[in-house]
């Protein structure tokens, strides 16, 4: 049963404006919550929300969400080398970095995420998924599913359903995970493909799997049915009622402060600029002449931004201070593409007067703007 969901049901869960004392006979045992936005940085910001003011002692929490189409990669990861940014650009994929560690996985409406709150203590992610499972063999007894020492869901013992992730506070902890019920496996292992060559980095590395939508092997499963089969599951479990609170992730009454915490989220200096520094070491070739040369490039990158940057291409083509030019101009700025364009297109005025220098100069930055 889907219910909207009343202020006083989460203020007697949190830490603050509530008195320690006279809650004791109302507090609830554990709480079903849905999101009523598809928006990624929204949902994550109820998982942070939820993480720093709710105070989680004998009254878990378990939080359901769906995404428009987004690439999610983990707190250490690096996202030039786990998705394929140009095409998720292309596609309006939204990329978005959450607090949790471990690796990348793509995100649309034929996917379902669950949050399991609790205290640190009653952190517990195989219990979890053990539910996940009793609750898919009450709707469907004919399905393989089993979790794996990684604490993915395997289907049929070789197609990935779900992957976790973690965070693990002072006093607070939670256990996230998806749910693939439907989906496109060729567009989600293009997108978490990437097309950029000679990345070094220490950054968390994803484990590639096999995935597989639910509704391969059941085209009647739905998402409320599957929803609906988890919180039964969960409910009976925690000894609370059979029902989802609604919620939505943009009411500050609700949730004070949560829309900063969503705006951060959207931030370039968090999405972006929190990546493990790395280098990026490549060559594209020019043609002149009828003939192909090379041109080299190491660039590092340390918080997004562009630290050293050399750029070498046969002197008789590109003059050395040209090059050397490039090389600073691009230093400090974001290793990205729209700020390398802007760069482009500030050379215009400047020293660049030879035509032909010039046009060069855009041929380069249209190749660096490539492995952005
Ligand atoms: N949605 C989804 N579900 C299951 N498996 C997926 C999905 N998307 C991609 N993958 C596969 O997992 C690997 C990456 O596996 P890897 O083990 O590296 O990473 C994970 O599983 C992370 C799970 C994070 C879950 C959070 C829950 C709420 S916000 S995101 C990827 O290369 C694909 O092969």
């Amino acid at each position: 049963m889907l219910i909207p969901f009343s202020k006083n049901c989460l203020k007697s869960f949190c830490n603050f404006k509530v008195p320690a004392t006279g809650f004791k006979n109302t507090i609830k045992r554990g709480l079903i919550l849905q999101s009523v936005s598809n928006d990624i940085y929204q949902n994550l910001a109820v998982e942070d929300w939820i993480h720093d003011h709710v105070n989680l002692e004998s009254k878990p929490i378990l939080f359901f969400w769906r995404n428009s189409p987004s690439v999610v990669i983990g707190r250490h990861q690096n996202p030039w080398q786990e998705c394929n940014l140009t095409l998720m650009r292309e596609k309006g994929v939204k990329l978005a970095r959450r607090k949790s560690g471990g690796g990348t996985v793509y995100h649309d409406l034929g996917n379902i995420n669950l949050t399991f709150f609790t205290t640190r203590k009653m952190y517990n992610r195989m219990e979890n998924l053990k539910l996940v499972v009793r609750a898919l063999n009450a709707v469907q007894p004919q399905l393989d599913v089993q979790p794996t020492k990684r604490f993915d869901l395997l289907l049929d013992g070789q197609f990935k359903i779900s992957g976790t992730a973690s965070k693990i506070g002072r006093t607070t902890a939670y256990h996230h995970c998806t749910l693939l019920y439907r989906t496109d496996a060729t567009l989600l292992s293009s997108l978490l493909k990437t097309p950029y060559q000679g990345i070094r980095s220490h950054a968390t590395a994803s484990i590639p799997a096999l995935v597989k939508g639910l509704v391969e092997k059941d085209p009647t499963l739905t998402c409320e049915i599957l929803t609906d089969a988890i919180v039964a599951e969960y409910a009976a479990c925690h000894h609370i009622e059979n029902h989802i609170n609604l919620i939505n992730p943009t009411d500050e009454t609700q949730f004070p402060g949560i829309n900063s915490k969503a705006q951060e989220l959207q931030t370039w200096e968090w999405i972006y600029g929190k990546t493990p520094k790395f280098s990026i070491q490549t060559s594209f070739n020019v043609l002149h002449e009828q003939s192909l040369l090379e041109i080299k490039v190491l660039i590092d990158v340390k918080n997004g931004r562009i630290e050293t940057c050399h750029i070498e291409a046969p002197d008789h083509w590109l003059p050395r201070e040209i090059c050397d030019k490039l090389n600073s101009t691009f230093i400090g700025s974001k290793f990205c593409p729209i700020e390398t364009t802007m760069l482009t297109n500030m050379s215009h005025g400047t020293s660049l007067e030879d035509d032909e220098v010039h046009s060069k100069w855009n041929i380069v930055c249209e190749k660096i703007k490539g492995i952005m």
